[in-house]
């Protein structure tokens, strides 16, 4: 089994992903979280200068989404077909582009701002692809289930209540955090600073 070691700050953000995988799967990997006062001195050794990254027998992979497609593959979550494969996608790429556009940086008011205009064509568009199933694609859970549980973290934690009238969406987030590797994740992650409102 290579060594794995998840290099990232100390959030949820775009490295719970691959948290959630490497727990899902029963891969042993360092979680090594990056204090931003350190960050100066460390982002000229990473490739494109962003994070996570992950050294896999030594050598660092960079880009999220590239990542987790390589750990999803391993675990069987990325569509049981080609066609799903494409639906699995599209879901990524889709809450990823919104993950992108959100103003992080900004004020609490822009941040309020951005989710009241632009959220709803996001949850529209997850809630008709989920309809009365369990799970986005398919009969089972793929990695598309995790990134939507991840990154709503993320946008709740900035803007509480942003999906609270999605209730299908919501229900998939408790699935996502019921199955057991990911629920054993939960209860033994370091807890989250809580944002200042
Ligand atoms: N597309 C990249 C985006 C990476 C990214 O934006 N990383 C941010 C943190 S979430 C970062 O490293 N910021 C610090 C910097 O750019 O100096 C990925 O998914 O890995």
């Amino acid at each position: 089994m290579p060594s794995y070691k998840l290099i990232y700050f100390n959030l949820e953000g775009r490295g719970e992903i691959l948290r959630y995988l490497f727990s899902y799967s029963n891969i042993d990997f360092e979680d090594r979280r990056v204090e931003f006062a350190d960050w100066p001195a460390l982002k000229p050794t990473i490739p494109y200068g962003q994070l996570p990254v992950v050294e896999i027998d030594g050598v660092i992979y960079n880009q999220s989404l590239a990542i987790g497609r390589y750990l999803a593959k391993k675990a069987g979550l990325t569509g049981k077909s080609e066609l799903d494969e494409i639906r699995v996608d599209a879901l990524i790429d889709t809450i990823d582009d919104f993950f992108s556009k959100f103003p992080w940086m900004d004020t609490e008011k822009a941040k309020k701002e951005f989710m009241e205009k632009s959220s709803p064509q996001l949850l529209a568009y997850l809630e008709k692809t989920l309809g009365n199933n369990p799970w986005f694609v398919g009969d089972s859970a793929t990695w598309a289930d995790f990134f939507w549980d991840t990154c709503a973290d993320s946008f709740e934690s900035y803007v509480p209540g942003f999906a609270k009238d999605y209730p299908k969406l919501l229900a998939l987030k408790e699935r996502v955090k019921a199955i057991p590797t990911i629920a054993a994740w939960i209860k033994k992650r370091p807890k989250k600073i809580p944002v200042k409102h």
